[in-house]
């Protein structure tokens, strides 16, 4: 009876993403005959302590690829698909480096991603169940990025997202479908203000209009927040993104230089013009301090690592003895294996701080994210705008499971 689960193939193939690069997705068969698949999604502006991908220099995955089929099928052929940690461990093993170099993480994650698949498809689950259990009684709540700047748009604005978070909403379908209204009043606002041809968008699906300060974009935002009505129910974040405009110790932004402790009244300024409660990297990287300083100030801001943890413990122990932030995002593909990722999650919500499954700017179909959001109560989910087929099929899949169990939307400030 076990031998069912036993894993009879391992094979890695490249597909394309949403930026139209190539990545890897890597299919697990187990002898019951039943086989699923995993995508490694891939960043832009990435942190520099990120798990590595694999990937030659013309762009090609194929060494991760090479690296599924010849050494991780070897390796987990015959294992029971259902021991996720042991599966994971064992991949750790065979890479033996700090980074996931020599196997990849997009080899890695993308191989975790199918076991969990594969395991939950072969005892007839939905994933987030399998992964769940009885535990799993919350839909997230999504940062919905519906103005793109920094690296992820052709525009000169230097924070990267503009966020919209429907957050006093009783079912996670209506929070959706406001947001909904207000990404296409803001669209409506852009042709009124600069013309059509500048609803374009960005990597991520929001718009990407001609502006330069953050201001002017704030601006629009909560002006299309206001005129759809959601004004007491649908708030503002950030995610600057900030190494990718620290330029030999200064923030270039809003055409000007400025220093780290400009920076954070620079924030608090914003933030006490707009009800902006959530701000991700609003520093560099590797300052600690300032983002414990600027946190501390904001005492209704989710200030949050991404850039600054990378889905490591390593990183997060240090970010919670100096009381960094009260946010982490929570990328599978920084780290490279579920098994941490569930590590990294944990202990975030031992110290009670939020937890945000996150994607990729570079995405592809596959929603696994969605379920594993719900599977671990995240507190929210960032997947993009509400357009574009990579980051609608997250959205698509969580209204799925709210309408097929009974789940709660919470108010999770
Ligand atoms: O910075 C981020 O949070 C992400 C996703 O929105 O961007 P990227 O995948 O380019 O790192
Ligand atoms: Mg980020």
């Amino acid at each position: 009876m076990s031998d069912e689960f036993a894993i009879k193939k391992v094979k890695g193939m490249e597909i394309i993403d949403s930026r139209g690069n190539r990545t890897i997705r890597t299919f697990v068969t187990i002898e019951k005959g039943i086989s699923s698949f995993g995508d490694a999604p891939a960043g832009a502006s990435k942190g520099s302590r990120e798990a590595l991908e694999l990937r030659d220099s013309k762009g090609s995955v194929k060494p991760a690829v090479d690296a599924v089929n010849n050494y991780i099928s070897t390796a987990l052929s015959g294992l029971d698909v259902r021991r996720q940690r042991e599966i994971d461990l064992t991949m750790i093993k065979l890479d033996g480096t700090e980074n996931k170099s020599k196997l990849g993480a997009n080899a890695m994650i993308s191989t975790s991603i199918a076991i969990a698949k594969t395991a939950a498809l072969g005892l007839g689950m939905d994933i987030f169940n399998y992964i769940g259990g009885g535990r799993s009684h919350s839909i997230p709540i999504p940062l919905l990025n519906i103005l793109n700047g920094g690296l992820h748009a052709g525009n000169s604005l230097k924070i990267q997202e503009f966020l919209i978070i429907p957050v006093n909403f009783d079912k996670f379908s209506e929070a959706l479908f406001a947001a909904l209204d207000v990404y296409k009043t803001l669209k409506n606002l852009i042709t009124e203000r600069f013309g059509k041809i500048y609803t374009a968008l960005g990597d991520e699906g929001g718009v990407a209009p001609p502006l330069e300060k953050t201001e002017d974009a704030l601006d629009l935002v909560y002006t299309a927040i206001k005129n759809s009505g959601y004004e007491d129910k649908i708030f503002l974040g950030m995610d600057a993104a900030a190494s990718d405009f620290y330029v030999d110790g200064e923030y270039e932004i809003d055409g000007s230089k400025k220093s780290p402790d400009d920076m954070i009244e620079y924030y608090a300024n914003l933030a006490n013009q707009y009800p902006i409660i959530y701000l991700e990297d609003p520093f560099d990287e590797n300052d600690f301090k300032r983002f414990s300083i600027l946190q501390s100030k904001l005492k209704n801001t989710i200030v949050t690592g991404d850039d600054l943890y990378t889905t490591n413990v390593k990183y997060l122990k240090k970010g919670i003895e100096e009381k960094s932030t009260k946010g982490v995002i929570v990328k599978p593909n920084q780290i490279g294996t579920l098994t941490e990722t569930f590590q990294f999650f944990d202990l975030a919500r031992e110290n009670s701080i939020k937890t945000i499954i996150s994607h990729r700017s570079g995405e592809t179909e596959d929603n696994f994210i969605a379920d594993l959001a719900v599977a671990l109560n995240s507190d929210f989910i960032k997947t993009g705008a509400p357009a574009r087929g990579e980051r609608t099929s997250k959205y698509n899949r969580l209204l799925e499971i709210e309408n097929n169990y009974c789940l709660e939307y919470k108010n999770k400030l």
